[in-house]
């Protein structure tokens, strides 16, 4: 005798939002619409937008996104358009892009929500051109707009498809959407023939690092600080490049569930690009988030280690915020983010003095700030003034940004840069690329770095970067 508790076959929050009179009328008149696009947005029962990606696994394009703390996760796949642009002008670029693909769109939500209706998912890179060949295949500005998303905000869980019509007869579009609902209708039930997962256990990994390349961090940050005193800036940001390999490729979504589990705090992304290739990491750093004009960001700059006691852990958080050179450091995100964001809005509240936000790895001093904006920006707009903050360039911002390249001798691509999805309507939400990795089969390059001000101490620098690789190694070992 079966002994599981009886399930309805078809979730309830389907059965409504198809049912629905609306529904019926929006799929009868599918072929008198001359839009080449068409999404549908229903409710769906509850299922882990993470989980969803591992249970569609052969799609080469997925992308996830969560802030557990936030209750916020996406997951999506495939690809049915990509926006990209390259050079200075890329943020406007896509704005643009996307207010004509707005007009070739029909969208039909069967919930008013602000989740609600089609994504662009994707990222921007750290400079203003992205030609390296690590990172060729990202480009300089990427979204795409996904076959498929699942979006979880709080209790509620939302399926959305798109679909190319494609000169297709309307009867075979309908055909699509019912079929693609129907798959999406049976997720949640084979979630428990799962209960075995396969190992997530890619081998020991092995670090690739050149001997010298401690002494080589030494003396750029020595450089800095000597341009520092010579007045070219006041504070730059370097990093370097860990790669480590494992004996076979990683399960992309099972190093973010690592991330996620231990990070909860954090933006939990995923850019898979194609089965081969994905960049993955677990900032701490929201750049903005943008809806009905309120505008959020953050100051996140000066760092230090956890304790290995509540006591330890308290009094290395008070020296952090009394530290003069952490409290200088942060002083400048501060600083440069209440200037870029004066054009755009009358106030900008943030408390004087910084709090700690305490990670796994690292503790940080941390700036919440906020702004209404004025009407008609979009978000694109304001990370394009805010890209890149003192937290990951420098100050003044052009001087020190001029440099990095020279000294780091690193193509970032997309570490340190925006990443994020928004809506057609230009609300979204975009974190800071930090604590991540470019993977490539079973190769990962790792990326850290820190704000050098004139009284940095090169060693200490080093050691805050081996803490800042530690959630990628540790989701990357076995
Ligand atoms: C640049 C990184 O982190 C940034 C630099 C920090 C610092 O110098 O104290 C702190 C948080 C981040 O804004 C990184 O993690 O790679």
């Amino acid at each position: 005798m079966n002994s599981e508790f009886p399930e309805n076959i078809i979730p309830t929050e389907f059965i409504e939002a198809i049912d629905s009179q609306d529904f019926t009328k929006f799929l009868k008149q599918i072929g008198d619409s001359p839009s080449p696009l068409l999404t549908v947005t229903l409710p769906i029962a509850p299922i882990d937008p993470l989980a969803a990606l591992e249970l569609n696994p052969d799609y080469e394009e997925k992308f996830y996104w969560d802030h557990p703390d936030n209750k916020i996760s996406i997951s999506a796949a495939g690809k049915v358009r990509e926006l990209k642009a390259t050079g200075i002008d890329r943020f406007e670029e896509i704005a643009q892009q996307t207010a004509g693909l707005k007009g070739e769109i029909d969208a039909y939500t069967a919930v008013r929500h602000s989740m609600a209706g089609p994504l662009f998912l994707g990222g921007y890179s750290f400079d203003n051109h992205n030609i390296g060949r690590v990172w060729k295949k990202f480009g300089a500005a990427r979204f795409v707009l996904p076959e498929w998303m699942l979006v979880k905000s709080e209790d509620l869980h939302l399926l959305t498809l798109t679909i190319d019509k494609k000169n297709s007869k309307p009867h075979d579009i309908y055909q699509q959407i019912i079929s693609r609902i129907t798959e999406f209708i049976h997720l949640s039930g084979e979630v428990l023939s799962n209960l075995k997962s396969e190992t997530t256990d890619s081998g020991v990994l092995c670090t690739l690092q050149s001997p010298d390349e401690h002494q080589a961090w030494i003396r750029k940050v020595e450089l800095a600080r000597e341009m520092i005193r010579e007045k070219r800036f006041e504070k730059i940001v370097l990093a370097r490049p860990l790669t480590v390999e494992s004996k076979s490729s990683p399960v992309f979504t099972h190093i973010t569930y690592k991330l996620r589990e231990k990070y909860p705090e954090c933006f939990n992304f995923l850019v898979q690009k194609d089965s081969d290739t994905a960049f993955v990491g677990a900032t701490p750093e929201r750049l903005a988030s943008f809806r009905n004009n309120t505008f959020r960001t953050e100051g996140l700059a000066g760092s230090t280690s956890r304790g290995k006691s509540a006591l330890e852990d308290a009094a290395l958080a008070q020296k952090l915020m009394k530290s003069r050179k952490d409290r200088s450091e942060h002083e400048f995100v501060i600083r440069a983010i209440n200037d870029n964001l004066k054009k755009y809005s009358k106030r900008i509240n943030h408390p004087k003095k910084p709090e700690i936000k305490k990670l796994n790895n690292v503790q940080h001093l941390f700036t919440p700030i906020s702004a209404s904006i004025k009407k008609g920006v979009q978000i694109h707009e304001l990370i394009s003034e805010m890209h890149p903050t003192p937290a990951v360039g420098g100050f003044p911002r052009d001087e020190a940004v001029s440099h990095i390249y020279d000294i780091e001798q690193l193509d970032r691509g997309w570490y340190a840069a925006p990443i994020g999805w928004f809506n057609l309507n230009g609300w979204g939400e975009f974190a800071v690329a930090i604590r991540s990795a470019l993977l490539h089969k079973n190769r990962a390059v790792l990326y850290a770095g820190c704000g050098i001000v004139a009284d940095s101490d090169p060693e200490k620098e080093w050691k805050e970067t081996i803490l800042k690789f530690r959630p990628m190694l540790e989701s990357l070992s076995g």
